[in-house]
């Protein structure tokens, strides 16, 4: 998926990591792979005002909610490869239908928290948090949006509740998303508290805050590439310098792995067309190496 922003190549992100070895890297890790088909998306559509491509990037997250929701209703463990951030609107409405009380680990450079009406680019990868919490889009309006009305529609009503979600890694958040933030009340851990606190001490309190009420609470990691310092992973559409080091990045996996809560997992915005070969092969391992890590990699 591509059209979520306005950068060709992100469609190219899956099959760079499939080609570089991740498929027989989860096996050694002793996961046993089930291949899913490889989603097929329109390419011609309507959209909404605020919301460009809608018809394209709704259609397509349906089909990933309809595969997420099936496979995850199975016991296992959906692992989705993007594609641009927009894919996590059907990611997260999957896991929402099977898991109501899910907790999300958003670890982003963006808060991804717009909406058609409060966007200021019109990106859908800026909107699937957005689309798919508590408190933010009226079903009625949904049945507007070319692509979007399905969300409207069992089993795709439940939304996240904005006290299961964390944020990790935000640098680069719209004044419309500070401000719903601070609405809802929802948990976040900026570069700035990363610096203040520590990585050890941000994931203790992420997981404090998601497992406190429920310690067994089902968690879906969304992993946006972008969080990830430029020095380490520089072939991606929205880079923002000042992001998370090598070993940050490898923690924040690592202890999610650790928790035991761990359903579900997104690895997006990996665009091998955006940098030079050096950038794109460092950014492809280093996707490899955070997706190891979450799917339970460890040192010793
Ligand atoms: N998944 C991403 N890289 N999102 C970047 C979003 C940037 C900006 N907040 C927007 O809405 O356009
Ligand atoms: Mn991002
Ligand atoms: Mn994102």
């Amino acid at each position: 998926m591509t059209f979520g922003q306005p950068f060709t190549g992100v469609d190219l992100g899956p099959s760079s990591m499939i080609e570089e070895g991740l498929p027989s890297q989860l096996s050694q890790l002793g996961w046993r792979i089930e291949n899913t088909p490889e989603v097929d998306f329109a390419t011609e559509g309507r959209e909404a005002p605020g919301a460009r491509n809608s018809e394209i990037v709704g259609g397509g997250a349906f089909k990933i909610a309809e595969l997420v929701r099936t496979n995850a209703g199975e016991g296992k463990f959906p692992l989705t490869l993007g594609g641009d951030h927009s894919i996590s609107i059907g990611t997260l409405a999957g896991m929402l239908s099977n898991y109501p009380d899910l907790g999300v680990i958003w670890v982003d450079a963006h808060a991804d928290l717009n909406t058609p009406e409060i966007s200021g680019s019109g990106n859908m990868h800026g909107m699937p948090v957005g689309l798919c919490t508590e408190g933010m889009m009226k079903d009625e309006d949904l049945r507007n949006i070319p692509g979007l009305s399905w969300l409207a529609e069992k089993p795709y009503k439940n939304r996240l509740k904005p006290s299961n979600l964390v944020y990790v890694g935000l640098r680069d958040v719209d004044l419309p998303e500070r401000a719903t933030i601070k609405r809802l009340g929802i948990k976040y851990y900026s570069m700035y508290d990363i610096d203040r606190l520590g990585i050890g001490r941000v994931m203790e309190g992420a997981f404090q805050h998601l497992t406190e009420s429920n310690p067994s609470r089902p968690i879906h990691l969304s992993y946006d590439i972008d969080a990830i310092d430029p020095a380490s992973a520089p072939a991606t559409g929205t880079a923002v310098r000042g992001g998370l080091t090598y070993r940050e990045a490898h923690y924040v996996a690592e202890r999610t792995a650790n928790s035991g809560n761990l359903v579900g997992a997104d690895i997006v915005e990996l665009n091998p067309s955006l940098s030079d070969d050096k950038g794109v092969a460092e950014t492809t391992q280093m996707g490899l190496a955070v997706v190891r890590s979450f799917m339970g990699e460890s040192i010793i």
